[in-house]
């Protein structure tokens, strides 16, 4: 089952990972709609804060636009319905009451990044699961733009740097509030989706 080590991954780990949410040919689909709605101009440069209106290119310097079901294209859609069975695998194994979801496109031109931090917001702490899919066709290692996590020690007095490499089809998931992240630059154009599963 597909959903499986994802959860595994988080219950063991903190995180969870899986190289085939999508297949190849949804990867292509979903970038080649990012960059025609980015060309028209959707895109906005991400905000920090609760409001998200603050754009500070030493914090983040990516450029999103959110998905809407009303105007999502059926590769769009197809991401979603997708998405809505991995919440409905989640609730059934892991009692998190997750009940809505919000995604983003990211785009991160070369030399951007987004410096280490937590995805859940001081007061709003609906967001349970980040949840990160990579667009990205024949990413190299060298090409750079890992997804760095801060794992804590069980004595949470140190900690572990792991590095995730922004591979197409590739997914990765981890408790919110929980860990520390940081995207490092890349030498090319990097993206993906992004969202958060979130109680009522
Ligand atoms: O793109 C990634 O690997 C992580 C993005 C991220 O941390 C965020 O958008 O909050
Ligand atoms: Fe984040």
């Amino acid at each position: 089952m597909l959903f499986e080590p994802i959860i595994d991954g988080i219950l063991t780990n903190g995180y969870g990972m899986t190289d085939n949410f999508l297949a190849p040919g949804d990867v292509t689909a979903l970038a080649g709609r990012l960059r025609e709605r980015r060309a028209a101009g959707q895109f906005r440069a991400a905000g920090i804060g609760n409001q998200q209106v603050t754009v500070e290119n030493t914090i983040r310097g990516d450029e999103i636009l959110w998905l809407e079901e009303a105007t999502a294209t059926p590769e769009e859609t197809a991401f979603l319905l997708r998405i809505g069975e991995f919440v409905q695998y989640v609730n059934r194994t892991c009692y998190l009451g997750l009940r809505d979801y919000e995604f983003h496109y990211a785009l991160y031109p070369p030399g951007t990044f987004y410096k280490r931090h937590l995805d859940q917001f001081r007061s709003d702490s609906r967001r349970k699961l980040s949840v990160i899919c990579y667009l990205n066709t024949d990413w190299q290692e060298s090409d750079g733009g890992q997804l760095a996590i801060y794992l804590p020690d069980s004595d949470e007095t140190s900690e572990q740097q792991i590095t995730v490499s922004p591979v197409g089809g590739r997914l990765v998931c981890f408790e919110s509030g929980r860990l520390e992240h940081e995207v490092l630059p890349a030498t090319r154009e990097r993206l993906s989706v992004t969202g958060w599963l979130k109680t009522g």
